[in-house]
This record gives C-alpha cells, structure tokens and sequence, in this order.
C-alpha cells in the first residue's frame, strides 16, 4: 500500500511578480497567481487526487491558494491544519529587497549563497524593519523561535517535527493529504523526501500553482524519486524561471 502526498507551491505572489525577496512578509497573491491556484485544483480533480486534508503555512499566499484550489476541486470542506513551521524560508535583511539589484549589488557567488546554500543564511533582518515579523501577533507564542534569518538547513530543522507529529500520522491514516506552502519550505521537505544532497538541493527549484504527486512507501520514500508533477511541461518551463529569478 503507498500513501498519497501531494505538494503545492502557491501561485504567483505580489513579490514574485516584482522580484523581491519575500520569505515571512504576508505579500497576497496576483491575479495570475489566484488563476494559478485554480488551475491546480483542476489537475487535481483530473488526476482523480481529492485532499482529504490540507496542511498550510500561517501566510496570506499559500493559505489563498489552498483555498482556491480546493474550492475548485470541491474539497474547500476538508481539514485544514496551519502551522508557522511551514512558511517560508526568513530571509533575513533581504526580505523587501529586490532580487536583481541585489545580484548586481553583490555578485553572483554571494548572491547564490544567499538564495540556495544549504547552510549560508542571509543577515538577519533587525526586529524595528518595516519586513520584521518580531510584532506580529500570529507569531506572538514563538518566543525564541523566531526566526530572524534562515538557511535552508534551519528550514529542515523545523519543518521536519512538523511533517514527522502531524503530516506523517495523516498519511499513515489513508488519508490523501495536500501540503500547500512555499518554495524553500517544500524544497526543505523535498530535500528529506528524496534524500537529495546538501549540494544537489541548490539546483532544485519548485514553480509556483504546480500539484507535485509523490506516493510514499511504508518507510515514507517516495516510489518515484522526486514525485511527479501533474503537468511536467508546464512545471518545468516555470521551475526554470524561478532558477533564474534576478537575471
Ligand atoms: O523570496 C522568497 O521568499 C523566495 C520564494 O519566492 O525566493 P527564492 O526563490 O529567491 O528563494
């Protein structure tokens, strides 16, 4: 018997449109986004995937997007578990900065040690930023969790009690479980699923809207080594554009 995961990026967000670096600031989605989101939840019902839960991030963009995708699968019904161990990746002093001027500002070395090292995280984004999350009450329980920064590494560390207390029981249970979250917290995820290296991961780029199917075994590997994705055309075309976001 497999169990049936199923990964989604939200679609486009105002930041991505604009090319800023995003990570906790609760930037909405865009128009292309929000059809993004539809569109998955389509691919769902064409692939005859139907969530039987949803696990989102505590953000505007992926919990929108779980939303819209479900409704246009009519799941929009079923559990929704939230969890900030989810969100985005903190990009520290970057969030709010924009991606090319930044490239150009510090090179392409620096630049991708910031976005995909596995262990290089940017500055930390000082608690008085306009982009700081220190204040906002969704996070107030946090207490030395906070994030200020984060490499990909520090996102495993805390997605993984997360995927291992309350995805993993999910799955066990039968149930078809979506997780609709970001690129860096699925890359996290992906990195641990499909056991990729710490210097493979830096190459591995997840678009925006696109379901992305695994079925996990007993040991909860994936029977097809990096799941496949419901429109393998259309995904890899925007993976390729996130890579080169900044150029
Ligand atoms: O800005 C961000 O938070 C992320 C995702 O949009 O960007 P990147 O792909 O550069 O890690």
């Amino acid at each position: 018997m497999t169990h049936t995961l199923v990964l989604l990026r939200h679609g486009e967000s105002d930041w991505n449109a604009k090319n800023l670096f995003t990570g906790w600031v609760d930037v909405d989605l865009t128009e292309k986004g929000r059809a993004e989101a539809v569109r998955g939840g389509e691919l769902l019902v064409g692939a005859g995937l139907l969530p039987d839960v949803v696990h989102t991030s505590l953000q505007r963009r992926a919990i929108t997007t779980a939303h819209l995708s479900l409704d246009a699968a009519d799941r929009h019904w079923i559990p929704v578990k939230r969890s900030w161990r989810l969100n985005e990746r903190h990009y520290g002093a970057l969030q709010g900065k924009d991606k090319k001027q930044t490239l150009e500002e510090y090179g392409e070395e620096q630049f991708m040690l910031w976005r995909r090292s596995f262990d290089t995280p940017p500055p930390p984004l000082d608690d008085s930023s306009e982009f700081s999350q220190a204040h906002d009450p969704r996070y107030a329980d946090l207490g030395d969790d906070l994030p200020r920064t984060e490499c990909l590494k520090d996102v495993i560390a805390r997605f993984l009690p997360y995927w291992e207390s309350d995805i993993v029981p999910d799955l066990r249970s039968g149930r078809t479980v979506l997780v609709a979250a970001h690129g860096n917290s699925l890359r996290a995820l992906v990195k641990h699923l499909d056991q990729i290296s710490d210097e493979d991961i830096a190459g591995l780029n997840i678009p925006t809207g696109m379901p992305l199917l695994y079925r996990l075994d007993e040991d909860m590997r994936p029977t097809v080594a990096g799941g496949e994705y419901l429109d393998p055309e259309a995904a890899a075309a925007a993976a390729a554009a996130v890579a080169n976001q900044g150029r």
